[in-house]
């Protein structure tokens, strides 16, 4: 294990033995089996892995929206795993943008009242319509979901989730239920957010093409980290062979 003292202080997130187990005694499931990390600040870091291998269980913890069983978590200096509750509210609240596989936006209001709703409660939020352009929709605010596609959705999610101005941005499988087309259009949606917002961003994905564009690779099995790669060359997402 790691020294902490060895840690860059420009850590992101570093976990030390992190743990995860679901259910108990015979049905107990472990999803998490002793995970050390650290991942760089500002970094696109691409987790890939088998189903069930723990990636998403560790995005959710060092995301603030579950809690380990064991070992610890930290964002920058602070220790996730003593917060409260509420500590973890305000830790989600004011850093971490979240975008899913299913884009979850709320159909009875406009992609541009879908981005609004996150900056009324925002600590430091951006401009709805900077958020709307910087993911290329800026001629669609008034449109609702269901008058747009599915990549034009996603980058609504994307959109809202930027629009706090996060620290983090954790993307889980968020080409999953696109076209390679329209997959390769929100990875650059995605590339700019890190280059021009300077965020740090997880990728969860099965698409295995994506780790082209990461700085940085984490192979996951069985609960476990296996291999850790940083990419000499990074690929834009149109030079992608998917
Ligand atoms: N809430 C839960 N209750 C019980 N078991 C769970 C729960 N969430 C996840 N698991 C189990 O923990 C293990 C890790 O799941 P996780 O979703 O982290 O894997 P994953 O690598 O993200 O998989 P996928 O690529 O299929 O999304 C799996 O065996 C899963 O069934």
């Amino acid at each position: 294990m790691l020294d902490r003292n060895t840690i860059p202080q420009s850590a992101t997130f570093r976990t030390r033995g992190l743990t995860k187990v679901y259910g108990e005694g015979a049905a107990a499931v472990h999803a998490l089996r002793g995970v050390d990390l650290e991942i760089p600040e500002g970094e696109i870091v691409v987790l890939l892995g088998p189903s069930g291998s723990g990636k998403s269980t560790l995005l959710n913890i060092v995301g603030g929206l579950d809690r380990a069983s064991d070992g610890e978590a930290w964002f920058q200096d602070q220790n996730l795993s003593e917060m409260s509750d509420r500590e973890l509210t305000l830790y989600r609240r004011d850093h971490v943008g979240f975008v899913f596989q299913f884009y979850n936006l709320m159909p009875s209001l406009t992609a541009y009242e879908n981005v609004e709703l996150v900056t009324e409660i925002a600590d430091n939020p951006m401009e709805v319509e900077r958020a709307l352009e910087l993911v290329g929709l800026g001629e669609r605010m008034n449109h609702f979901p269901a008058q747009m596609s599915g990549g034009e959705q996603q980058r609504v999610a994307i959109a809202r989730a930027i629009a706090k101005n996060p620290t983090v941005l954790f993307c889980d499988e968020p080409t999953g239920a696109l076209d390679s087309a329209t997959g390769r259009a929100v990875l650059h949606v995605i590339n700019d957010v890190n280059r021009e917002l300077g965020a740090t961003v997880m990728v969860v994905t099965h698409a295995a093409a994506t780790a082209q564009m990461a700085h940085r690779v984490i192979h996951f099995a069985d609960g476990q980290i296996r291999t850790v790669t940083e990419n000499d060359t990074r690929l834009s997402p149109d030079e992608i062979a998917w």
